[in-house]
């Protein structure tokens, strides 16, 4: 069924490990209304929701920048950090004098960091890079490239290995310049998918805001689940679960809203971007949901 009204609602979760906070416990199946969910790298679903291949998705927060007038934000939901995040990084292979204004691989994995990368060499160190898109693989980036930009799990997964590379954290070189929290993900929906169907849309939000309740309550099942898929440590998951935050309160809305004037500033962003939120929950519509048995 093609017509938009009764097919399934499409969901897309991010495939890394930074979204578990806000996911581990949501599950599509439970849902009261039918709903599909795939889960990609972020640039995929980027994509994804921008094409209306899905309705509803975990995204760069760069991309809903791009898109927001087709976006709502899910209220309350996002991947943000206040300085140092672990998992965004940029890896120099030549010291960094040479690499503002040299050749830096980008992972193709990202859009909110690569930008945010864009933004820091050029904004605030004045520099002028050639950038290039690779696959997120640190050893072949840095085969022709005075450095390499990874997210996510590849970027920590690099970080673990004894390379010797000086690593630049750029959740950190953000707070450093600004003061402010970063922003990398946020939950939006298609606007003409959240007319078309809004209970759908409220179950999914109420199934996200549990789940991610859930998970602040106790975070060892995501420990436990990070240490055996990827590895490291449990102190290791540990901090870096509790360095993230998945709230979007005004705080990580000022540092967004900063992010997003640099970026159309640079002419990366061509518009001034509004953080929109979903209307049905900003009208007060949306009951406090409960923590289902
Ligand atoms: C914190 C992170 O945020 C991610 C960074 C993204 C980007 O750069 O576009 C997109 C989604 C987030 O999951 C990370 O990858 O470590």
């Amino acid at each position: 069924m093609t017509d938009g009204l009764s097919r399934p609602i499409r969901i897309g979760r991010i495939d890394y490990t930074n979204v578990w906070p806000v996911v581990h416990h949501f599950d599509p199946a439970a849902l009261k209304h039918p709903a599909e969910q795939v889960q990609e790298m972020p640039a995929v679903l980027n994509r994804k929701l921008r094409e209306g291949e899905i309705d509803l998705a975990a995204i760069s927060s760069f991309a809903y920048g791009d898109s927001s007038e087709s976006y709502y934000l899910l209220p309350d939901l996002s991947v943000s950090a206040l300085g140092r995040v672990q998992s965004i990084l940029l890896f120099l292979k030549s010291p960094l004098e040479k690499v503002v204004n040299g050749k830096i691989a980008l992972t193709t994995t990202s859009a909110t960091s690569v930008n945010l990368l864009k933004i820091i060499m050029e904004k605030f160190y004045g520099g002028k890079p050639i950038y290039e898109d690779a696959e997120p693989s640190l050893e072949k980036m840095l085969q022709g490239a005075d450095a390499a930009l990874l997210i996510g799990d590849h970027a920590i997964r690099a970080s673990w290995q004894n390379h010797g590379y000086r690593v630049l954290d750029l959740g950190e070189v953000w707070n450093l310049w600004t003061g402010h929290w970063m922003t990398f993900a946020v939950w939006a929906v298609r606007r003409e998918a959240a007319r078309r169907n809004p209970e759908a849309v409220r179950d999914i939000f109420e199934g996200l805001t549990v789940s991610k309740r859930m998970a602040y309550r106790d975070l060892e099942p995501i420990v436990s689940k990070a240490q055996s898929q990827i590895g490291g440590t449990r102190e290791y998951w540990q901090g870096y679960f509790r360095n993230l935050y998945h709230g979007f309160g005004p705080e990580q809305q000022a540092g967004l809203k900063l992010y997003y004037q640099y970026a159309h500033e640079l002419g990366l962003i061509d518009h001034e971007v509004n953080l929109t939120e979903w209307p049905v929950a900003v009208a007060g519509n949306f009951a406090e949901p409960q923590v289902r048995k």
